[in-house]
């Protein structure tokens, strides 16, 4: 993996206005992302997870400007993308591409999977028609899917295949960067891998970045190099792989972690049960937004928000059991 930054992402906040009242004044904010810091290197894969509602989408959208954040900033390959204007921003859209979860309503039905991949071509508007005809023969060889598939249409394939045809259009603008939002949590968990696997391919083939939005930390285990823990809009945890399965340091990232089913039949995890339900992203808890449901609350928490800490390995997690002072009495 390289270690050149491809995403800086600093400070961004998405505030979705609650409009309430007969002319519909603005009476709250929906906090969808509130604040959130973190690089992507170029090449890997950053697993992004988090219960329904934690912000993974609303993020993602904004990473490539699907969506435009209240505060905050975007750097893409060094450039600040955040308020390009559509004219500066048409050459880069082709840069960055992201894969859905429901392949159906993502791909029009009454368009066919070659046109369906073209299309992108198109607007580009780099390419000759014929030129454009092999590139979709190509992608659909390289997707796992025969040449005549062209000819078709979405439903006359299933879930996996559609995410197939879906990845394929993805890649018709060569991407650098690509945002899978739940792209396998639809399909059969048999299906599931064979599409992770196909997009691990892809990825090396392409040298193709990837972030990957995820319900479930099972999911993203096998394809992410790192993985962000998000709770109620902010990151808890980032941190390499193999520490967030292997010594999860956020009491949020463990209680995640310990549903998990184990591979390993000699290692039973305890599963730690949450209390409560994930709270409003419109009115969060004052503090630590995770402190209603932490096993491990203290005072502290309920009033000051721990920030985001390196812990001297790149490995960072916002909790008070891991703030500077906390570290320096352990080492005292
Ligand atoms: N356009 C919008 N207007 C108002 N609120 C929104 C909008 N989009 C998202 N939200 C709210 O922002 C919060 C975060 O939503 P988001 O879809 O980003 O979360 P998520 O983690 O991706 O959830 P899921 O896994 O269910 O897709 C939710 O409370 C959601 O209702």
């Amino acid at each position: 993996m390289q270690t050149k930054k491809l995403l800086e992402v600093k400070n961004l906040k998405k505030y979705f206005p609650i409009k309430g009242g007969v002319i519909q004044r603005t009476v709250g904010h929906v906090k969808a992302v509130d604040d959130i810091s973190f690089d992507i290197y170029k090449g890997e894969t950053l697993g992004v997870v988090g219960e329904s509602g934690s912000g993974k989408s609303t993020l993602g959208r904004m990473l490539i400007r699907l969506l435009d954040p209240t505060e905050g900033q975007v750097y893409f390959d060094g450039q600040d993308i955040t308020n390009l204007p559509n004219r500066k921003l048409r050459p880069l859209r082709k840069e960055m591409q992201m894969v859905f979860q429901d392949p159906y309503a993502s791909l029009n039905p009454r368009m066919s999977v070659g046109e369906l991949i073209e299309e992108p071509m198109i607007v580009q508007n780099t390419l000759k028609p014929k030129e454009r005809q092999g590139q979709v023969i190509e992608l659909l060889n390289k997707v796992g899917l025969n040449t005549d598939a062209r000819l078709k249409y979405p439903h006359e394939f299933s879930g996996g295949q559609r995410q197939r045809i879906a990845i394929a259009r993805a890649l018709s603008t060569k991407p650098t960067f690509i945002i899978g939002d739940e792209p396998v949590s639809a399909l059969d968990v048999s299906i599931q891998s064979q599409v992770l696997n196909l997009m691990e391919e892809l990825q090396d083939e392409f040298n193709l970045t990837y972030l990957f939005i995820a319900h479930d930390l099972s999911v993203v285990r096998h394809i992410s190099d790192r993985v962000a823990v998000m709770y109620l809009g902010r990151i808890a945890e980032i941190a390499q792989k193999d520490a967030i399965y292997k010594e999860p340091l956020h009491p949020y990232t463990q209680a995640l972690i310990s549903a998990v089913p184990s591979t390993d039949v000699t290692k039973k995890r305890e599963k730690i049960k949450l209390k409560g339900d994930l709270p409003s992203p419109s009115n969060p808890p004052t503090g630590c937004a995770f402190h209603t449901r932490c096993p491990k609350v203290h005072e502290r928490c309920k009033v000051d928000r721990p920030e985001l800490t390196d812990m001297g390995n790149g490995n960072m997690v916002a909790c008070h059991l891991y703030t500077n002072e906390q570290l320096q009495r352990i080492a005292e």
